[in-house]
Formats: C-alpha cells, sequence, structure tokens
C-alpha cells in the first residue's frame, strides 16, 4: 500500500528526514515512536504532502503510484488522511456539515456525484453510533471550544466517515488523558480492517496496550534506527532511548 524508499526531506533548508524506508501493507498497524525532535510528525507531514516540507531525495509509493509530487488534497482524494490536516477551528461549521462538505469533495474528485441526503444520514447515525459520539455533539461548530478529548472524538469520528485506506495519527503531542486515549484506541480498532492501514505516531506505550502494533519502528535523527513487534514498544518503555542511540553510535 505504502511503499516509502529514501526519504530525505527538509524544513527551511534544514535535513530533518534523512533515509526513511519504510514498507506498509494493507491490514496493518504501524507504530513510530522515537525521543522529541526526531522526526516523526515531519514524516507524517510529507507523507500527507504538506507544503512547509521539501523532499530532497527518495520516493512515496502509494498503490504502486509515486505521490511525491501530488498535492495535500490529491493525496487525501485517495485515500491518505492525517490527523489534523484540518484547521483547528471553524466557527459556525458543525462537525456534521463540515463531515458532508468533505465526503462530498472527495467523491467529486473520484468523478462522483453528492451523496444523496438519506444516505449519509444513515452513515452519520450508524458510524456516530458505532463510536458513541452524542448527537448533540455533531452539530457543534467544528473543534470550537473543544477540549482535547472532543478533539479526539471528532478526529475518530472523521476518520471513520472518510474511510481512508491510510490513517496516520499523530497522538505526539496532543496531552492524550485516559478518556482520549481510550476514544483513540476503540475508534481505530474499530476501524480497522483488511484493506486499510494505520500509522500511529505515539510518546505512550499504553496506547499500544489498547491498539495493539503488528510493527513498532524508532526514529531517531532522522532515521528508523529500530523496527519490531510490540515488545519493541514495552523495552522503550522500560529502558527509554539511550540503549538505542548507543546501538545507533556503536
Ligand atoms: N515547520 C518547521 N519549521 C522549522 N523546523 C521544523 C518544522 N517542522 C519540524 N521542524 C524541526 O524538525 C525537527 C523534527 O521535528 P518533528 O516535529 O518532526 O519531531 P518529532 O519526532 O515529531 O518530535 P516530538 O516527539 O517532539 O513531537 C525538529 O528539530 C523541529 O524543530
Amino acid at each position: 500500500m505504502l511503499k516509502i524508499i529514501d526519504l530525505h526531506a527538509s524544513v527551511e533548508d534544514k535535513a530533518i528526514l534523512k533515509g526513511i524506508d519504510l514498507e506498509i501493507n494493507a491490514g496493518e498497524v504501524h507504530a513510530i515512536m522515537g525521543p522529541n525532535g526526531s522526526g516523526k510528525s515531519t514524516l507524517a507531514s510529507v507523507i500527507a504532502g504538506k507544503e512547509d516540507y521539501e523532499v530532497t531525495q527518495g520516493d512515496i509509493v502509494f498503490e504502486e503510484e509515486s505521490i511525491n509530487e501530488l498535492a495535500p488534497e490529491e493525496r487525501a482524494h485517495k485515500g491518505v488522511f492525517l490527523s489534523f490536516q484540518y484547521p483547528t477551528e471553524i466557527p459556525g461549521v458543525s462537525v456534521t456539515n463540515f463531515m458532508k462538505t468533505a465526503i462530498n469533495e472527495t467523491r467529486k474528485a473520484r468523478g462522483l456525484g453528492d451523496m444523496p441526503a438519506n444516505e449519509m444520514l444513515k452513515m452519520i447515525r450508524e458510524k456516530s453510533e458505532m463510536l458513541e459520539i452524542d448527537r448533540k455533539f455533531l452539530s457543534r461548530s467544528l473543534n470550537e471550544g473543544f477540549s482535547g478529548g472532543e478533539k479526539k472524538r471528532n478526529e475518530i469520528f472523521q476518520l471513520a466517515m472518510l474511510e481512508p485506506k491510510l490513517a496516520i495519527l499523530d497522538e505526539t503531542d496532543s496531552g492524550l488523558d485516559i478518556d482520549a486515549l481510550r476514544i483513540v484506541a476503540n475508534g481505530v480498532n474499530k476501524l480497522k480492517s483488511d484493506d486499510n492501514a494505520v500509522i500511529i505516531i505515539t510518546h505512550y506505550q499504553r496506547l499500544l496496550d489498547y491498539i495493539v502494533p503488528d510493527f513498532v519502528h524508532v526514529m531517531f535523527e532522522g532515521r528508523i534506527v529500530k523496527s519490531g513487534g510490540k515488545e519493541l514498544a514495552h523495552e522503550l518503555e522500560e529502558k527509554g532511548y539511550d540503549w538505542i542511540k548507543e546501538e545507533v553510535n556503536a
């Protein structure tokens, strides 16, 4: 599904990603961990195509096609979803209306007409029930005065409605409390299928007790320096990152 090949990227001429290789297949959950500033969020942004980042070398191949040159919306329409990719507050636009627009824009890009209203309502009902989202929440203005947990709920709702092939969830600086952790974990577990894949970036080993990753990768100074199974997350929790740094420098 996703193949990242020798990816190098910079921000304002400063090299941040220094040769990332990563392959993700449908049905897999990959966790990316690593110390502050190692480039995790940058990797997420570069996959999603955010403008501030310049790819200086390598390629990102999604479903057999290079997406390196595509605009963020084009990548989104192909099924790449990055959390936090929308403006944080849009006063006056409800959660539901925002979702309707997002869904119909994606359909338009795929040559389809608007989703019929009754179908849309049914989908909204089903997905909000599945994620235990309150009706009142759906009519609130997007992110206006949302608590951290509500932001997470909105994000997971977007994920459920848009059904992306690849979801990238950056949970590094979101200040997740136990409830928000649970919302993210339950949502991802319910939405996981053999046809989609998830990249979850986190500092919380605990989150990975709820969402069991197939692979854990550790980033350090712009590279993936170690990959393993879920036990690697436990090892990191126990030992911190110093031993990895020592391994890299040895
Ligand atoms: N837009 C930007 N402008 C300038 N520097 C940036 C920008 N984005 C990232 N950087 C720099 O790139 C490096 C990697 O940052 P990044 O946010 O990707 O790390 P991270 O691993 O996600 O960190 P954290 O765990 O703290 O979230 C940092 O030194 C950061 O200051």
